[in-house]
């Protein structure tokens, strides 16, 4: 069994629901859970951090990801802007709302994704792992994908709802709960394929700029230190997939698989 360290401390958390962490707003649910801050060794950040690397997946690689995106939000996808395909759950946007392609689709799901799409997307989820942890001085084995994990298309439609609002500056801690190191794999080139939605890390003394490319993978400790947003796209279609670790056992959640 993992050994855990209580430090002992409680604090009050808000949970936002809103997949882009945006604040407020009539249908943002916010609960109030009893935090027990607990230490995991091995995982639980000790360096709080970011990189940027474009050697872990090829644009090979991230092109046919971007396919396997085009094909399952072309089932459906947001009113608004922005659409997610959560190969985890199932969820997919549709209209103002999500719906489970796994239950509204049926067997049918077997003709738009393949057995190989999957296995790339684990291939692709084991790497960043493994450079995550090699940067960060983790375990590897201690670290854990958790969710959501989901494709997203944005492009420069008005939002129609508050799931379109993906600008927001946000923590993915505090907007996610479980995450405790973020990845993101840009499908798409900033410049050539959409414009604007380059990603900016918020810090005291200035932003720093991630410009999407395909293939690109950025990755950062969840926490306060890595306050972020999404610039507005302007034009094109920007896709990307947002893949995350927690180092808590009990949020940990299976690779994506074909039912
Ligand atoms: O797509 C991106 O560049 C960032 C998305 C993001 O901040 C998130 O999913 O929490
Ligand atoms: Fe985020």
């Amino acid at each position: 069994s993992v050994p855990i360290k209580h430090s002992g401390r409680l604090r009050l958390r808000a949970v936002n629901y809103n997949r882009w962490g945006g604040v407020g707003g009539k249908d943002t649910a916010v609960d109030l859970h009893i935090l027990l801050l607990v230490s995991l060794p091995g995982c639980t950040p000790q360096r709080c951090g970011r990189a940027v690397t474009d050697s872990v997946v090829t644009r090979e690689e991230a092109q046919v990801l971007r396919r396997l995106a085009e094909r399952g939000l072309a089932l459906a996808g947001s009113e608004g802007g922005a659409s997610i395909l959560d190969l985890h759950s199932g969820a997919l946007s549709m209209g103002k709302q999500f719906v489970n392609i796994y239950r509204y689709f049926g067997d049918q799901i077997g003709d738009v994704f393949t057995q190989e799409d999957f296995q790339l997307y684990r291939d692709v989820r084991g790497r960043i792992q493994a450079v995550i942890a090699e940067t960060f001085g983790l375990d590897p084995t201690l670290m854990y994908l958790t969710k959501p994990t989901f494709f997203s298309r944005i492009n420069s439609t008005a939002a129609k709802t508050q799931h379109d609002e993906y600008w927001h500056p946000h923590i993915d801690k505090v907007t996610y709960g479980s995450f405790d190191y973020t990845s993101l794999l840009y499908l798409s080139d900033y410049g050539s394929d959409f414009s604007g939605g380059r990603f900016v890390f918020m810090d005291q003394n200035g932003n720093r700029t991630v410009e999407p490319r395909a293939g690109r993978v950025s990755f950062f400790s969840s926490g306060s230190e890595n306050l972020h947003r999404v610039e507005k796209v302007t034009w094109g279609t920007r896709y990307a997939i947002t893949v995350s670790f927690t180092c808590d056992p009990a949020h940990a959640i299976s690779d994506p698989a074909l039912p």
